[in-house]
C-alpha cells in the first residue's frame, strides 16, 4: 500500500496543497483530477520520491520511502510528461534497453508487446522519426513488461488515439484485477475504468485536496 501523510507542498512560496492525505490499496485505480497548475504533477513527483513534500510523508508498505528506496522503486513504474526514450535508437531497442534497467525478470517477447501498443511494423524506426502519440507508445510498453505493482502515471492518455486510450484502459483494469495499484492523472473522462476509479480532486483556490 502506497500511503501520504498530511502532505503539503510549496513551489515558489506558493502553497499547492497542505495536509494532503491519501492511501492507495492493492487493487486500486485513483485519478488526480484538477484544472492547470493545481499541482497534480507535483503530488505525483512526491508520491514517486522524486521530490520531497515540505511537509509530511511518503510510505509505502508501512516504511517511509526515504528509508525503503530500494524496495519502493523496484515496485515502482513511473511515467512523466517526457516519454524518456533514446531518440537515436529503435522502438524494438528502447524496449529491449528498459527490460534490460527496469524488467530484469521479463520474459515478455518484445514484437507481441509492441504490436499491442500498436506498433507493429514500426519496431525498427528510429524513436525520433515516430510521431508524438508513437512515442508516448514505445513509453508506455514498458507497462507490459511486467514487475512493478504500483504505476504512477502522469497524463498516460496524452497524444494517444481513443483505441490506444481503451487498451491502456483495459490494461489498468486487468492490473488492478490482479492486485496491482493505478495511480494517474488525466484531463481526459474514464470510459471502462469509470466505475472502478475513485477521484481525487486538486483544488488550487481551496489549496487542498477533497
Ligand atoms: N520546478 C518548479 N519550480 C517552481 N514552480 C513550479 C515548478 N513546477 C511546477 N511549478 C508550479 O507549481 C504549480 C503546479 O504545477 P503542476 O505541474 O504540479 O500542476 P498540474 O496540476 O500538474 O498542471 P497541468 O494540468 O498543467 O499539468 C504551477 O503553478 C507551476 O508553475
Amino acid at each position: 500500500m502506497l500511503e501520504a501523510h498530511a502532505l503539503t507542498c510549496v513551489r515558489e512560496e506558493r502553497t499547492l496543497f497542505s495536509d494532503l492525505s491519501l492511501a492507495v490499496a492493492p487493487g486500486e485505480l485513483v485519478q488526480i483530477a484538477g484544472p492547470n497548475g493545481a499541482g497534480k504533477t507535483s503530488l505525483l513527483r512526491l508520491l514517486a520520491g522524486l521530490s520531497r513534500p515540505y511537509e509530511g510523508a511518503v510510505s509505502w508498505q508501512g516504511e517511509n520511502i526515504e528509508q525503503c528506496r530500494d524496495s519502493f522503486h523496484q515496485n515502482l513504474f513511473y511515467l512523466g510528461h517526457q516519454a524518456g526514450i533514446k531518440h537515436e535508437l529503435s522502438a524494438y531497442e528502447n524496449l529491449a534497453f528498459f527490460r534490460r534497467m527496469h524488467h530484469k525478470g521479463s520474459t515478455a517477447n518484445l514484437w507481441e508487446v509492441l504490436a499491442q501498443v500498436g506498433l507493429a511494423g514500426l519496431e525498427e524506426q528510429y524513436a525520433g522519426q515516430l510521431s508524438a502519440g508513437q512515442k508516448r507508445r514505445v513509453a508506455l510498453a514498458r507497462l507490459w513488461l511486467g514487475g512493478p505493482r504500483l504505476w504512477i502515471l502522469d497524463e498516460p492518455f496524452t497524444a494517444i488515439d481513443k483505441h490506444g486510450v481503451k487498451v491502456l484502459e483495459r490494461l489498468f483494469l486487468e492490473h488492478t484485477d490482479a492486485g496491482g495499484m493505478v495511480l494517474i492523472t488525466t484531463h481526459q473522462d474514464l470510459n471502462l475504468c469509470a466505475g472502478r476509479a475513485r477521484i481525487l480532486h486538486l483544488s488550487p483556490s481551496r489549496e487542498d485536496a477533497q
